[in-house]
């Protein structure tokens, strides 16, 4: 029996996974697609937006979600069930392929592929790591260089990378091949600098392609046959000696209320927070006093994207934005801020 290729998609927090997945639907060429989310916050943002699509090559039932958590960590009682149950279908994908959270390891879920459930009847066909270039190129993922050198001097044995480099450095360690997304933000020189950088913390012969909103062709992208759970130990992550990873380092919740009046009010306060609060991601539908269509916002570091992208259904108007930061993060504060935009705390009844 031939195995099923899956691929696994990473990349931090906003880096571009759900869109490039999106233009890969779109592109599926009648390829059987089925899709596998994860993410980190407690709302599927993401599987909503891919739903969105309405694309036949990969109909509702094949579009899988689990949420609340990391894929990395519930391996054994998430993600096996799932994609066994996959493979159990009596018409099975062609090809599956799972976005994991933008704070997950790629190395376990890697490393699950070599269970005995799933090693006769999957494999994983290739690790795709999405950077974001403008994140990176805004420093997003370096430590900050002086306080390096000054804590090592005081400490040579401590452990100097942040919670963010170190992801950064995981998923490449573990790639197959590189999406450098997001290029239409970042000029050439710039671009040049990064795929550099990237080039030291891959593996040998691991392809750069540069891409703006996730537009790769899909050949490329599938079809890359590395069998990747057999060759664990070229990956090393900064985690190979931990049985697990909690996620202490990062701290999410969210913003459920009803409606607001006026976008750019809360666009500013949404630019005023991330700000002083150093949020990292936001995300989520916002229901617009007035306005039959639901507002997506979609905030990565400092920059904030917003459109209208669907509208309402049956379903209440319910503005729901997922918030994701490290560690520390003063909810109460964020939420006193936030809930001054809105003039219904409650979701409003379909009309
Ligand atoms: N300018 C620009 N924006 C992009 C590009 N790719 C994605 N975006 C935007 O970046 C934001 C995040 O994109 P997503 O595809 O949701 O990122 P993600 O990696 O799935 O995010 P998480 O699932 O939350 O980790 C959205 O506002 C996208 O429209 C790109 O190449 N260029």
């Amino acid at each position: 029996m031939s195995r099923i290729p899956t691929t696994v998609i990473t990349g931090f927090l906003g880096a571009g996974k759900t869109t490039m997945i999106r233009h890969l639907l779109k592109n599926a060429n009648g390829r059987r697609l089925a899709l596998i989310i994860n993410e980190f916050g407690s709302v599927g943002v993401d599987r909503d937006l891919v739903r969105g699509c309405n694309d036949a090559d990969c109909p509702e039932e094949n579009i899988v979600e689990l949420a609340n958590g990391c894929i990395c960590c519930t391996v054994a009682d998430d993600f096996l069930p799932t994609i066994t149950a996959l493979l159990d279908r009596p018409n099975p994908p062609e090809h599956i392929i799972i976005e994991s959270s933008g704070l997950a390891l790629p190395k376990p879920l890697v490393k699950a592929f070599g269970w005995p459930e799933i090693r006769t009847r999957a494999t994983v066909d290739g690790v795709i790591a999405l950077i974001d270039a403008d994140a990176v190129a805004a420093g997003r993922f370096a430590s900050d260089e002086e306080a390096l050198a000054a804590a090592r001097a005081a400490d040579p044995s401590l452990d100097h990378d942040s919670p963010l480099e170190e992801l950064f450095e995981d998923q490449l360690a573990c790639a197959d091949m590189v999406v450098l997304n997001k290029a239409d933000l970042v000029d050439a020189d710039t671009l040049a600098d990064i795929e550099t950088r990237i080039a030291a913390a891959t593996r040998a012969g691991v392809g750069i392609v540069r891409a703006a909103h996730g537009a790769v062709d899909i050949g490329a992208l599938l079809g890359i046959t590395a069998a990747a759970e057999d060759d664990l130990a070229a990956r090393p992550s900064h985690h190979d000696a931990e049985e697990d990873h909690d996620h202490d380092d990062f701290a999410s919740f969210v913003i459920e209320a009803g409606e607001i009046e006026r976008p750019a009010a809360l666009l500013a306060t949404l630019a005023r927070v991330i700000e002083a609060h150093d949020i990292l991601r936001i995300k989520g539908p916002v229901a617009v006093r007035g306005r039959p269509a639901r507002l997506m916002v979609q905030a990565v570091g400092p920059r904030i994207e917003h459109y209208f992208d669907r509208p309402w259904g049956g379903e209440a108007r319910r503005s729901q934005l997922v918030v994701i930061g490290q560690t520390g993060l003063d909810e109460a504060a964020i939420r006193a801020a936030l809930a001054a935009e809105f003039v219904a705390s409650e979701p409003v009844a379909a009309a």
